[in-house]
């Protein structure tokens, strides 16, 4: 089994209580979100410093070959939305 990083579930007060249940829940969701934006913006800041050393060695700021390797990689795990994923992360750290 894959193994996870995720919080588990907050216990509430009144667990049977769906509007308690979903808070508690979204509040783990919002905690997800900022993670993943915080590794999206740590992914872009790597992203560029790559692109700088290549065009500043000659090379071009795309690498084709490399990002298919990437949207493979995510249509596997993913499938077609991961696919689809990848492409706007590819987007986010290319700046187009
Ligand atoms: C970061 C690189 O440069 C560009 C950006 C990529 C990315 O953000 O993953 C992938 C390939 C390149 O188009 C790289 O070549 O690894």
């Amino acid at each position: 089994m894959r193994s996870s990083t995720v919080t588990p579930p907050t216990p509430t007060t009144a667990p049977d209580d769906p509007e308690a249940v979903i808070a508690a829940e979204r509040a783990r969701i919002d905690a997800l979100d900022a993670r993943i934006v915080a590794l999206v913006r740590d992914r872009m800041e790597i992203s560029e410093t790559i692109q700088r050393v290549r065009i500043e060695s000659g090379g071009r700021r795309v690498h084709l070959a490399r990002e298919m390797e990437i949207l493979d990689h995510y249509s596997s795990e993913l499938g077609s939305a991961g696919r689809d994923l990848a492409m706007t992360l590819l987007r986010l750290c290319r700046g187009h």
